[in-house]
This record gives C-alpha cells, structure tokens and sequence, in this order.
C-alpha cells in the first residue's frame, strides 16, 4: 500500500496554484492518472519519486515512511528505488544498451529476471548498440528495462508511449503488462490516450485543478462522465443533398460522419 498526502503551492504572475493530492494505491495494482493539461499530473509523479519537494505532506510505503515534512523526513529519491519514465529517454549516449541496462545495479543482481525482461523488450540483439543508433522505440524499451530490473518500489510513467507509432505504442503497452506481472510493482501513469487508460488501468484517478475528484474503473469514471470529450482534426467535410460528411482524424482512427436534418 502506498498512502499519500502532498501540497504543492506554485505561485504565479496570475493566481497561486494549488496541488493537494491525496489517495491510498494497493500494492501491485496499476493506476492511470488522468487530467487536463496543467491539472498537476507530473508534479504528483515528481514529488512520489522526490524529484520535487511538496510544501508539506506525507508518503508511506507499506512499512517504509518516505516523507515526513512535520517531521523533516525526506527519503532521497535513489533510496526510494523508483522508477521514472517519461517522454525522454534518458539513456547514457556513450554506453551500450547492455550497459545502459546494468548501469548502478546492485550486486549480485536478479540474473533470471534480466533474462526475461531482455527478452520480453526483445533486446538480443542490441545489446551491443549505443542508444544513438536506435529507434525511439527501441530506446524507450531500453529505458523501461532499465527501470524494471531494478524491482522498483514505484514505477512512475509519465506519457512515455506518446510520442511512438500506434503500433510500438500497442507493443509497449503489452510489454510494460508482461513485465508488472512478473515483478508485480505498484505503477502510477499518467496518459490522455483513452484506449491505453481503458486496457492498461485497474483503477483511474481523475485529477482536476490539483486534486483527485473521482476513482474507479475507466468504465465507472468514462462512462457516465458527460464531461468526456472527443477531440478530433476534421480532414473533409462535404455538404451533399442535404447531408453533411464529415471525415475526421480521431485518435490516429480516419472516422466518417454523417450529419442529417
Ligand atoms: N516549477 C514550477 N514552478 C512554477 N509553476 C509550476 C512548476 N511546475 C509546475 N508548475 C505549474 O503547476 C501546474 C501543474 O503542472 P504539471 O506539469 O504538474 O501539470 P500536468 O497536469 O502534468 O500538465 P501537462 O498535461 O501539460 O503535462 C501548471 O500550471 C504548471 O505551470
């Protein structure tokens, strides 16, 4: 169980923003963390991981207390085995994937475990290469590697697929499911993409203005939620015997719509 409290106030040139989150995540379960732009999503990642620090508040993790700021307790973010995805790779340029993937590993590693999430991520035969000679998506399964070996606490994912194809994001998503399933961390994401929140989500916290105003399966929180919106790019549009058809770009889907009386 990870049960955390945190305020966060950023002050700015029109009004201070407020962030107080607050929420119990079972062990092992995956959360998707879902929200409009500037609603605070990525600073609740940062202040789990302890990249930022909350005015105030508190993270227990099972037994382990990582903040305490009544009681200036501030687990640094290395001690909290976390780990951290986002939309950059961040890999080290000068080292191989294999070395990326080991670099800082405590000894003696999990030698089966490192077997298999090479093989899940399909990295054999690339162990070998430097991260600049990679696809991105050969870079971001690099980086997800990485984090898994490691048994992290957390694994905090913020948009990392976004910015890959349709079908490396489909690849990525199954591979991040096989991999939770063997060494069962608790992950927190964030994503604006529905079709990932509704497959990849046991649960969605939905964050808006600096809190979390509802939880529940995708199906409770999506379904009834009049507020849901369809954005999608209109590609043609035609007015023909009264009818008007559209063609719009919805979700990477060419979808056809048409208007009557
Ligand atoms: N270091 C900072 N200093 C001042 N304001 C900040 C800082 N970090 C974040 N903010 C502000 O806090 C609010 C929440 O930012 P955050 O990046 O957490 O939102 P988000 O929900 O992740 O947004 P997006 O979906 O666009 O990434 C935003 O209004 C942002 O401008």
């Amino acid at each position: 169980m990870i049960d955390f409290d945190l305020h966060k106030t950023f002050s700015s040139k029109d009004r201070p923003i407020h962030i107080h989150v607050k929420a119990k995540l079972a062990q092992g379960k995956i959360y998707a963390i879902y929200g409009k732009s500037g609603v605070g999503k990525t600073s609740l990642l940062r202040m789990l991981a302890g990249l930022m620090k909350p005015d105030e508040g508190t993270i227990n993790i099972g037994k382990d207390i990582w903040l305490n700021t009544s009681k200036s307790l501030d687990v640094k973010t290395n001690k909290r085995n976390v780990g951290f995805l986002s939309q950059e790779y961040s890999l080290f340029p000068n080292m191989s994937v294999l070395k990326n993937i080991r670099y800082g590993l405590s000894h003696p590693y999990d030698e089966e475990l490192f077997t298999r999430i090479i093989e899940i991520a399909d990295l054999h035969q690339l162990l070998d290469r430097r991260p600049a000679s990679l696809s991105g998506g050969q870079q971001q399964r690099v980086a997800l590697a990485r984090a898994i070996v490691r048994k992290p606490n957390l694994l905090l994912l913020d948009e990392p697929l976004s910015a890959l194809d349709s079908d490396m994001r489909v690849k990525l998503q199954e591979e991040i499911l096989a991999m939770q399933r063997i060494i069962k961390t608790t992950v927190v994401f964030v994503s604006h993409h529905l079709p990932e929140v509704f497959k990849m989500a046991d649960e969605v916290l939905i964050l808006e203005n600096g809190s979390i105003t509802q939880r529940g399966t995708a199906s409770q929180v999506f379904m009834n939620n009049t507020s849901t919106q369809l954005i999608g790019e209109v590609l043609s549009d035609k007015n023909e015997k009264n009818n008007q058809t559209m063609t719009l770009l919805i979700d990477g889907q060419v979808v056809g719509i048409t208007l009557k009386d």
